[in-house]
């Protein structure tokens, strides 16, 4: 994810500069992508991915139209050729097609087209849009030119103004007539479709490919490309290639007044046509249409990924035109996230940075929706127990604006397979996995020695908040870590200035000089002396705010005890779970929390290591009886005396709450100058209020 990633934010709350900088990332993304499908036959994202990139780039463009950039994907059709062929021009530009996702986008695009041709008044006359539906075929685009009836030509698409000159190529696919059948054909004729490969002769392709060692397709529109757009024209005639014809280009002069009359020419002249092919007279029939293809889909022997409407008539498409990269009159209804079935090979688990312990089913690869698919989320422990998913299960997956599929189904219930087993180990540091309360995400608690979370860990102890050692941020942690230097926390107070077992010396690694290492070093040494509280907080307890650690720094006063407490042998847990309650402000999360903790062994080495390095000071003990013990206190305004923190710190000693709002519960508002709602606030709620010094005088008393 890049630094500008503004993609989860709605158009409408984004800024102009946002929105140029994510144009910007957008174009340069989807040009990649272009490439990598178009050049290189090797997608590396979902078709569905890529399509939500080119939808969100539209919805940017519409609400800037100002911003919309020379080398937009919405004025780019595919990518361009590279040397391997012969270049040759298109006389007529091949196009791309505009998507919809649902019945609504269609009727938009009727819409459209209607109020379009109204503009001319008679051109419409109340006259119905016919539309005609057709499968949209996963394959390349080619054009292939007649002259005389006899082929001269076959190029690609390319960028659709230049494209590779693939004639020889073209000629071994059988479904292309080298000489037109029939006869009033135009002296020139240039027709238009799509180069494919089935799925059974794609299938088979890449199982010879894989005995031979040769690459393997992702799936078959890339095997139909990389096999069309081969140097060696042998290999070509050797795949299975297949051709519909669909459209025109260049004609010397018309051959048909309607889509369906054209459609019915090719085939006359010789060509393959799509037999789902249908005019409909209405966007209900159209969308029944889609239905009927889409229940179709996966019987027919090759790829499809929508279905394609265009308007019928030819004058009114002659009329309509094009717009910057697609033709106003035709529109690609996609179809939803493909799904596919396969097997559950292996359940792994796989610990992240916060300790949540994911299962992932290992599949059987296949491919789904054009990519191989071989591993699929399961989430957490509750979903393999919806779905009931074993290894060895026959599954549904699926993929959707998902990076990492899913399985929606499983199909073998009624094999005899071992249900799945969650590990109550950390597969990465073998420290007890539990759930909190209801909670379904499993958890390794070996926070501080776990390797999938130490990172994280190390950045927190050492954070601003927590121990606070100046000149070790994110970046030094991780070089330490990818060194080797610091496993631990303790190990911190453990660094040399050089590692002699490694023969490293840190002043003299990138970022780092004699100086930095002096700051570093006596940074550490003042941190050897630390509070309870951060020490505690320092720890990255889950739910061990500093709010809390304050809470158990005050009642267990120093690090010893607290430890003690929590590993009493005996009945330790449930003693110390009631202790841990009976504080005013520990609820049970967080008290289980705790004890899981402590219960780990991982933990308390890692404690008491740390323990043996630090001095830790306890809380200074709050004085009982004070005058503010146990109130609420807010402060506001500008303090003179002490800085808002020190103010806080001191009252919280003393026993009392301190609350950054003001309610009718409050008890004291101390008042600087520049007080605004707060201070009205308390005013109106008759809460006593007292400046700075009314303040310090009070609680001296
Ligand atoms: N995954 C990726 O990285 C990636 C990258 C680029 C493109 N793509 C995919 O490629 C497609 C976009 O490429 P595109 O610009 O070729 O647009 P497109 O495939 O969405 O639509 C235009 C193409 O549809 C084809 N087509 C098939 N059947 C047709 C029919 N019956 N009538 C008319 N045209 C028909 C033609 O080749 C035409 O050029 C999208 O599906 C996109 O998801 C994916
Ligand atoms: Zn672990």
């Amino acid at each position: 994810m890049s630094l500008f990633d503004n993609s989860s934010i709605p158009v409408s709350h984004l800024t102009r500069s946002e929105a140029r900088l994510e144009l910007a990332r957008l174009a340069q993304e989807v040009k990649i992508h272009d490439v990598a499908y178009h050049q290189n036959d090797a997608p590396t994202v979902s078709d569905a991915e890529y399509d939500a990139l080119r939808k969100r780039n539209s919805e940017l463009e519409q609400r800037f139209p100002e911003l919309v950039r020379s080398d937009s994907p919405s004025k780019r059709v595919g990518a361009s050729v590279q040397s391997k062929f012969e270049k040759a021009e298109h006389k007529v530009p091949m196009l791309s097609l505009e998507n919809a996702f649902n019945g609504e986008d269609v009727q938009d695009f009727v819409d459209r087209i209607k109020r379009f041709l109204a503009k001319d008044k008679d051109l419409l006359a109340g006259a119905p849009v016919v539309l005609t539906a057709e499968p949209k075929i996963d394959g390349l685009s080619l054009a292939v030119r007649y002259e005389q009836g006899r082929l001269v030509q076959a190029v690609t698409r390319g960028d659709g103004a230049i494209g590779e000159n693939v004639t020889q190529n073209a000629l071994t696919i059988a479904d292309i007539p080298s000489e037109l059948s029939g006869g009033n054909w135009p002296e020139v004729l240039e027709v238009r479709g799509e180069v494919y490969m089935g799925k059974e002769e794609f299938f088979a392709l890449n199982k010879s490919q894989e005995l031979s060692d040769k690459k393997v397709f992702a799936n078959p529109r890339n095997a139909a490309a990389g096999s069309l757009r081969q140097l060696d024209v042998s290999i070509t005639k050797s795949r299975p290639l297949k051709f519909f014809a669909y459209a025109w280009g260049d004609l010397s002069a018309p051959i048909a007044q309607t889509q369906q009359q054209a459609i019915d020419q090719f085939k006359a002249w010789g060509f393959s046509t799509n037999p789902l092919f249908k005019a409909c007279d209405s966007v209900e029939e159209v969308l029944a249409h889609y239905h009927e293809i889409a229940e179709a889909r996966s019987g027919l022997d090759y790829d499809i990924d929508g279905v394609v409407y265009k308007v019928n008539r030819l004058d009114w498409q002659a009329r309509l035109g094009m717009i910057a990269r697609a033709p106003r009159w035709a529109i690609a209804h996609k179809f939803p996230a493909e799904q596919a079935v396969t097997i559950v090979n292996a359940i792994d688990i796989q610990v992240g940075r916060t300790g949540a312990l994911t299962p992932v089913a290992k599949l059987e690869p296949v491919n789904v929706g054009g990519v191989m698919v071989s591993n699929a989320t399961l989430h957490n422990k509750d979903e393999i127990e919806r779905l009931g998913v074993r290894v060895g299960d026959t599954v549904v997956i699926q993929r959707a604006g998902d990076v990492i599929p899913q399985i929606v189904e499983v199909k073998s219930l009624d094999q005899d397979y071992d249900s799945f087993v969650f590990p109550d180990k950390c597969p990465e540091c073998d420290s007890l996995a539990s759930a909190e309360g209801d909670d379904v995400v499993i958890r390794c608690t070996g926070g501080l020695v776990c390797p999938a979370q130490t990172i994280e860990r190390l950045k927190h102890f050492v954070s601003r908040t927590a121990f606070d050692i100046d000149g070790m941020g994110d970046k030094q942690v991780e070089q330490f870590f990818a060194k080797g230097w610091i496993k631990t926390p303790a190990d911190i107070f453990r660094l040399a200035q050089t590692d002699e077992d490694k023969g490293s010396t840190l002043a003299h690694w990138e970022g780092w000089g004699e100086q930095s290492v002096g700051n570093l070093f006596a940074a550490i040494e003042e941190r050897r002396e630390i509070d309870f509280h951060r020490f505690l907080f320092g720890l990255g307890i889950r739910h061990v705010g500093q709010q809390n650690a304050k809470l158990l720094a005050r009642n267990y006063e120093t690090a010893e005890n607290f430890r003690d407490h929590m590993t009493a042998c005996g009945t330790a847990d449930e003693k110390a779970l009631s202790e841990l309650l009976a504080i005013d402000g520990i609820g049970t999360k967080v008290a289980e929390t705790l004890i899981q903790f402590f219960r780990e062994d991982h933990n308390l080495e890692a404690y008491n290591d740390l323990l043996t390095s630090l001095t830790i000071k306890p809380v200074e003990a709050v004085a009982e009886g004070s005058a503010v013990s146990g109130k609420i206190v807010v402060f506001t305004g500008t303090l003179t005396e002490m800085s808002r923190s020190e103010a806080k710190a001191k009252a919280e000693s003393l026993g009392a709450k301190v609350s950054g709002s003001v309610s009718k519960k409050t008890d004291i508002l101390v008042a600087g100058p520049g007080a605004g709602s707060k201070l009205k606030k308390a005013q109106a709620l008759d809460v006593t209020t007292m400046s700075e010094q009314e303040w310090l005088d009070y609680i001296k008393s």
